[in-house]
Parts: C-alpha cells; sequence; structure tokens
C-alpha cells in the first residue's frame, strides 16, 4: 500500500492518540497499585499485626518477567523500590513520636512546628473507622495532635484531662506519659494569645461567630470566661445571608476560600471593630478580603495556629520557648507559602520581571497568557484577533481559578486580569500582589490586540483600568527600564513584609 503525505500523518495522529490513552491508563494503575499497597501495610500496623510477611507488597512479575526485555526490567525494579519507600513511610509513621490525627486544617504548619522545634518526623493519619482506638494501643507515641473530627470522641480514651477539657469538652493534645494518656486544650491558649497580641478587648463585647457543625467549640468558652457581651452564634448551614450590623467583633471559623460558598454580607452602618478569621485553609479568605476593603480591621488566625502548637510543644518537651524567636522562625514559613502575584498594564514587563524574581528567590515562574496558550492552544494574542475580549475574559478566569491553589510561586498574570473581580479573590487566596508601573510611551505593544492604535488607547485602557488595578494591588514599583533593578527591588519588598 501507498500512503501519500497526508495518510502519513493521519496515522501518525492516531499512533500519538494511542500512546497517550495508554499513558493515562499506565498513571491510574501504578497510582491504584500503590495505593493498595498502602492500604496493605496500613492495615498490618493499624491492627498490630506481628508476623509481616516482608515480600507481601512487591512487585509481582516473576512468572513473565523472563520474556520481558531490560527496559521493562529496569522499570519493575524501579517500581519495587519506590513500593518499598513507601511501605518505609507508614512503618516509620505508626512508629513515630508525634503525629497528627484527622482532618488536614492546619497540618502543614503544625507539621512544620513540630519538626524544626522538636526536631523529630512528623507525620499525619487521615481519618477513618477505628483509628482513634487503634492509635491509643500505641506504645511509641510521646503526643498525638488531635484535629476534627476527634476532638470530643478522643476524651473518653484518656486517663486524665485538664478542667479547661473538662469545660469545653475537646481536647487537641494527647500527652502519652508513664503509659498514662492526658489531654490537653491548648487551643484555647492560642485565641487567648492571638487576642492579646493584637490588643482585643472581649469585655462587653457584642460577638457574632460564623461555624458551621464541625467547628471548634473552643472559641465559646473563651468569650465566657473573657466575659464578651452578647455572643451570637450563626451557623453557616442555615442561611447564607449574615447582618454585621449590631457586633463589634466577628469570629470566622469556617473556610470559604472559593467564591461559591463565600457568604452574603451587609457591612453597611456596621460597628465592626474587628474580623478574626480563624479559618486554616487558605491565607486570604474572601471574607477576610471583603472585610478589610471595607476598612475593618482584620487578623490572621495564622497566630492562633502558631501558639497553640507553641504551646503544645512546650507541654511535650517541657521546654520553653521563646515568643519573638518563635514568631520570627513560623512567619518566615509562612510567608514561604506566599506566591508573589505581578499586575500591571501591558507591555509594562510582568512576564520578564516575574521570571527574574522566580529566579531569584528560587522559586517556580507561571505566566498566565502562557497557561492560557496551553489550557487551550491558542495564544491570548491570536484568540482576540480572532474572537472578542469577553470571551477572552471568560476563558481566562479559568485558568485563573486553578491557579487559586498554588503556593510558593512567582505568577506573572496579563494586563487585563482585572477586568473580573472574580480573579481578584482566585488570585490573593495565598498571595502579596504588586503592580509593575510603566509610563505609558513605553509599553510594549507588540502582539497586543488590544494596545494597537496608538498612545489614545493605552490612555483609554489605563483609565478604565485603573481603579481595578488600585484594588488589586498591595505594592506598587515603577519601572523605569532597568527591569532587573525592578526584580531585586520586588524581592527586597517582599523579605521585609511584616505579614
Ligand atoms: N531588560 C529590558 N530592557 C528594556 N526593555 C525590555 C527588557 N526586557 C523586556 N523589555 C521589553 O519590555 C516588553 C514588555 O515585557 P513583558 O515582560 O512582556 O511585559 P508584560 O508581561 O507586562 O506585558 C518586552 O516585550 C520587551 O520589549
Ligand atoms: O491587557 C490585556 O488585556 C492583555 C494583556 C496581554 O498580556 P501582557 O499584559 O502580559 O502583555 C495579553 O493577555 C493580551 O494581549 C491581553
Ligand atoms: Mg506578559
Amino acid at each position: 500500500m501507498n500512503l501519500n503525505n497526508e495518510d502519513k500523518l493521519k496515522k501518525i495522529e492516531y499512533i500519538k492518540d494511542k500512546i497517550s490513552t495508554i499513558d493515562e491508563q499506565i498513571v491510574e494503575l501504578v497510582d491504584e497499585r500503590f495505593n493498595m499497597g498502602d492500604v496493605l501495610f496500613e492495615y498490618i500496623y493499624k491492627n498490630n499485626i506481628d508476623l509481616i510477611d516482608k515480600e507481601c507488597n512487591q512487585i509481582n512479575f516473576s512468572e513473565k518477567t523472563m520474556e520481558y526485555d531490560e527496559y521493562i526490567t529496569e522499570f519493575l525494579d524501579y517500581l519495587t523500590d519506590i513500593s518499598e519507600k513507601r511501605n518505609n513511610y507508614i512503618l516509620k509513621k505508626y512508629n513515630s513520636k508525634y503525629a497528627y490525627v484527622g482532618e488536614k486544617s492546619n497540618y502543614d504548619l503544625t507539621k512544620f512546628i513540630y519538626e524544626k522545634f522538636l526536631d523529630e518526623k512528623y507525620y499525619r493519619f487521615k481519618p477513618e473507622e477505628n483509628l482513634i482506638e487503634n492509635l491509643i494501643k500505641r506504645k511509641n507515641f510521646i503526643g498525638l495532635n488531635i484535629a476534627s473530627p476527634y476532638k470530643t470522641e478522643i476524651i473518653k480514651y484518656l486517663d486524665n484531662v485538664t478542667d479547661q477539657v473538662q469545660e469545653i469538652k475537646e481536647v487537641n493534645l494527647v500527652q502519652f506519659y508513664r503509659n498514662r494518656k492526658f489531654g490537653f486544650n491548648t487551643e484555647y491558649f492560642g485565641i487567648i494569645k492571638l487576642l492579646k497580641r493584637h490588643d482585643i478587648e472581649l469585655k462587653d463585647k457584642n460577638v457574632l461567630i460564623i461555624k458551621k457543625d464541625e467547628s471548634t467549640k473552643t472559641i465559646e468558652y473563651v468569650l465566657k470566661s473573657l466575659n464578651a457581651g452578647n455572643v451570637v452564634i450563626h451557623n453557616l448551614n442555615n442561611s447564607n445571608i449574615i447582618n454585621f450590623k449590631n457586633f463589634n467583633i466577628v469570629f470566622n471559623l469556617t473556610k470559604f476560600s472559593s467564591l461559591e460558598v463565600a457568604p452574603e454580607i451587609n457591612y453597611n452602618d456596621t460597628n465592626l471593630d474587628f474580623l478574626i478569621d480563624i479559618s486554616t485553609s487558605t491565607i486570604f479568605s474572601k471574607l477576610y478580603l471583603d472585610a478589610k476593603n471595607h476598612g475593618i480591621k482584620v487578623i490572621n488566625g495564622v497566630y492562633k495556629t502558631m501558639y497553640q502548637e507553641k504551646k503544645s510543644i512546650e507541654i511535650l518537651s517541657r521546654r520553653r520557648f521563646d515568643d519573638d524567636e518563635f514568631e520570627k522562625i513560623v512567619t518566615e514559613f509562612v510567608k514561604s507559602k506566599l506566591n508573589i502575584v505581578l499586575v500591571g498594564m501591558p507591555g509594562a514587563g510582568k512576564t520578564t520581571i516575574g521570571k527574574k524574581l522566580a529566579k531569584i528567590l528560587d522559586r517556580k515562574h507561571i505566566d498566565l497568557d502562557k497557561e492560557f496558550a496551553s489550557e487551550y492552544g491558542i495564544s491570548p494574542s491570536k484568540y482576540l484577533l480572532e474572537r472578542s475580549e469577553e470571551s477572552f475574559r471568560e476563558k481566562e478566569s479559568v485558568v485563573v481559578k486553578k491557579l487559586a491553589n498554588l503556593t510558593n510561586t512567582v505568577i506573572s498574570t496579563s494586563g487585563g486580569v482585572v477586568q473580573k473581580l472574580d480573579n481578584y479573590y482566585y488570585l490573593k487566596t495565598n498571595s502579596i500582589i504588586f503592580r509593575i508601573d510603566r509610563d505609558l510611551e513605553k509599553l510594549s505593544t507588540k502582539n497586543r490586540p488590544l494596545s494597537y492604535g496608538g498612545i489614545e488607547t493605552l490612555i483609554k485602557m489605563r483609565d478604565e483600568r485603573e481603579e481595578k488595578y488600585k484594588y488589586f494591588t498591595d505594592f506598587v514599583v515603577k519601572n523605569y527600564g532597568d527591569f532587573n533593578g525592578v526584580a531585586y527591588l520586588i524581592a527586597e519588598q517582599f523579605k521585609d513584609l511584616q505579614f
């Protein structure tokens, strides 16, 4: 058969298609295989089964291996190595000194604190059936951090609890000492310390707590013990509309990082002094950002976690850690998670400076225009020549939403990203935003269809976007043409940032 060129290309496409289908299947199967191995080993350790068949989780192709070529053999050996690594991890986890039990909420920060200050590996046990019963019997633990949903259930397994625990009925730290188990509530200390740190008086203040069923009860106890005035609990499960009118302080205990679940809030004629965001899912929740932009003092609950875990490691290690020193180290960690986002007019230097900045700070760099192109297979400039700006912004926003989960990254946006307010919440989720300002006459307009038409076009665009840039921006840096210099300047400003 004599194929013409077009047919050959078709055939190549067909084979490429097949390959990518197989690749997807491989990834899925390998993932499933490793997870099954984990399930097996977890089961063995959890049930304290002594007789461990060491080979039971080895990749097993022995019958057929002879028929495979050396590449396959090498691949299988590699899989076996990885499988062993994972088995080892589970073994270490079950024999660790300190671990975290439950939902992930503030695990990352807690892990950092334990590993840094107690110098021991820290692990997490995910919620599952019979977990507490099995863990509590083990002899290796010194301390277990108890997260939701186990804070109350754990109490029945303990030998002794503090007075606060008896009142609050929640434990977030178990200390194992001389064969006995003691329950503490260090969240209480965390909240007290947070209030002190920001000079917040609760006496006679009217307080609104926004929570969901599973949220902590500790906060209610703190309010009672500090003689707060009227305390109202708003359960988000019941209503999504919140009136701040008669409250001085709001505690948010729920996670609403994404727009869909954010409550509607009426900020008009409010007496609100503080919004304290104890939710731990993101650094800047929508609620936090909106309150801040309405001139309300906002406080990030990260300090609550910080001081609660400080108290925990002090109990477990019988040592004291200096507040300032501790705060400095932990704040650095939190900052290392923050993204740096660049906004500004098209051609101002966001892409170039972002790349440089990422190198300086040794971080990953993401360019929104590039992400757009790889998502849709067409460059923004080509798209804008062929289709409307409106549909471009819709499509762009889908990509921006995906960036909301990033951490530790430098993100160069596109000039028009400020056109959609939703993008603000996505970008701010874990980020500090810098605006790059460059004189209009200096802006590059090459390959930027919306910038075509000379200086008038740019003046019009700037005037139309100016307020939006301001809304998005935390800090402004001027680009006079020294692109490298601007990158170093942002790096310096970020290092000095008081978070
Ligand atoms: N070091 C530099 N000195 C002067 N001009 C530069 C330098 N680096 C880039 N440029 C110019 O600036 C333009 C805009 O940069 P770019 O990073 O693409 O901006 P943005 O991403 O904000 O649109 C580039 O197309 C180039 O013409
Ligand atoms: O400002 C804008 O509306 C645009 C900016 C461009 O990105 P840069 O700001 O990186 O040039 C690109 O997304 C597109 O041409 C539209
Ligand atoms: Mg760019």
